[in-house]
């Protein structure tokens, strides 16, 4: 059986009088990946705010474990938003970055070296766990990010274009590490993102948001066949490519 974690009933926001979001819904299943993709200013980063509670959804409902959430500040909800440029503490190290919400949540100590220790070994961060936020490349304080994130167990981890600023060696690297981690970690995500194939690398799940609207679908061949999502056409035009390649 589906044991669902999140569960997002016809949410639908406006600013002003742009309709951003129009009634999107989807069911986040426990230690899964639900892949979001979408084009730019399609609503995604609005949809994960209001999951977050960083923005108020103007109706619908938030479930968290069949929980409503609506109405508990960002602060409570035991949901991490993590976005591309996500920021670090520049005056803590690698180690520390890491180890700060267990410090909140008065860990004892040697436990807490432990943990931290094992996230940077999984995370291969073991060369830098003494380095300062501005001595790290982008994709290296990308991983502190997540570490961080990842370390206090949130019940939900929402993941916004997170290797958007990546080179194309680095992101694939990042993309694999992290499907990875999570699993390890098994924690329930939902991961955004505007690119087709990091979307299925990524997603157990998949939904595709157009102009606010929200279509999921029931696995990945599903959304493959869907002659709505374009998906076929994509992956075809890679295959092309790269068989052009090969010729040279
Ligand atoms: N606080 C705000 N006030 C007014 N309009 C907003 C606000 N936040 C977002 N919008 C508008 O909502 C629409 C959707 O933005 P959103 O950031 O959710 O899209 P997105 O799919 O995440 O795009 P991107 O991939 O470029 O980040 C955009 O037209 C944007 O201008």
């Amino acid at each position: 059986m589906n044991d669902i974690v999140l569960d997002i009933q016809n949410i639908s926001k406006a600013f002003q009088k742009e309709k951003v979001i129009t009634e999107a819904s989807f069911k986040a299943s426990r230690n899964a990946v639900f892949s979001i993709l979408g084009k730019s200013g399609s609503g995604k980063t609005t949809l994960l705010k209001i999951i977050s509670g960083l923005e108020q959804q103007d109706s619908g409902s938030l479930f968290l474990e069949h929980e409503e959430i609506s109405a508990i500040p960002a602060h409570k909800r035991n949901i991490v938003y993590l976005y591309q440029d996500a920021l670090l503490f520049p005056h803590l190290d690698v180690f520390e970055n890491i180890a700060f919400g267990l410090r909140l949540r008065k860990i004892p100590k040697k436990d807490i070296v432990k943990q931290v220790n094992k996230m940077i070994f999984d995370l291969q961060l073991e060369e830098h766990s003494h380095k300062m936020p501005t001595q790290l490349s982008g994709g290296q304080r990308q991983r502190v990010a997540f570490g961080r994130a990842l370390i206090i167990k949130p019940k939900v981890l929402l993941l916004d274009e997170p290797f958007g600023a990546l080179d194309v060696d680095t992101r694939k690297q990042m993309q694999q590490l992290c499907k990875q981690t999570i699993l390890n970690y098994k924690i329930t995500t939902v991961f955004v993102t505007h690119d087709l194939k990091e979307a299925l690398l990524m997603g157990d799940q998949i939904g595709k948001m157009e102009n606010g609207v929200l279509k999921t679908f029931i696995n990945q061949s599903e959304f493959l066949n869907d002659p709505t999502t374009g998906a076929k056409e994509e992956i075809e035009f890679w295959k092309n490519i790269y068989k052009n390649e090969e010729r040279f």
